[in-house]
């Protein structure tokens, strides 16, 4: 199972999120996000990462400047949860987040079924089992995961990936080490980090 592990606001906990072996990191450029971070910061983030960690941009501008100065940042995909056009150049790397209201769209390369926004809301399973159905697209989940109903949520919908940002935090922003590494063994995946005593919660 592939697994984006998103929110992420620091050098230190996208590298540890690298080294424990996620597929892909988020970060979010929203000033509507508790999680969100600068260009800049971006930048910095992404630049500390190496070649085979997918580096995903999530926003929810409607501003064409923006969406520039995202794009040259140089993201492997970026996640939008408004219906702004993408320039050309962008396609194949768009990821449209899908709620239960809106309808599949066609303008975008994967889908993130996610109602959650970064609040830890469980995702409705009944819908997230009928996209992934509809879909000729991949289809991310979303939601509520945690390392204790990922794998539920993985064997229930079948998804071509998941999503966690809540689930694995200490606090808003910063992830907690231990629960990274339990939710990537939880998707059946064996951490590139051993657990470590200081891994472990106080
Ligand atoms: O993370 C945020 O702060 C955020 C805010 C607004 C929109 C999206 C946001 N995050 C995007 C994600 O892809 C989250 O990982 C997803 O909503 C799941 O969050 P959670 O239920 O906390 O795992």
């Amino acid at each position: 199972m592939r697994i984006k592990i998103c929110g992420v606001t620091n050098v230190e906990d996208a590298l540890f999120i690298e080294e424990a072996g996620a597929d892909a990191i988020g970060v979010v450029i929203s000033k509507e996000s508790k999680r969100n971070i600068s260009i800049d910061k971006a930048d910095e983030i992404f630049s500390a990462l190496g070649p085979f960690i997918i580096k995903v941009v999530v926003t929810h501008t409607t501003s064409y400047e923006k969406l520039n100065e995202i794009i040259s940042l140089n993201p492997d995909a970026i996640q939008i949860s408004t219906n702004c056009k993408i320039p050309d150049t962008f396609r194949g790397r768009l990821i449209r987040v899908i709620g239960s209201e809106s309808e599949i769209p066609d303008d975008c390369d994967a889908l993130i079924v996610d109602e959650s926004h970064g609040n830890g809301k469980a995702y409705n399973a009944e819908y997230a089992k009928k996209i992934v159905k509809k879909s000729h697209m991949p289809v991310i989940l979303a939601g509520g995961l945690n390392s204790s109903n990922v794998s539920e949520a993985i064997t229930s919908v079948r998804p071509y990936a998941v999503d966690v940002c809540s689930g694995v935090e200490d606090k808003v922003g910063i992830k907690n080490r231990f629960e990274v590494l339990e939710f990537i063994r939880a998707c059946g995946r064996l951490p590139g980090i051993k657990i470590k005593k200081g891994y472990f919660k106080d």
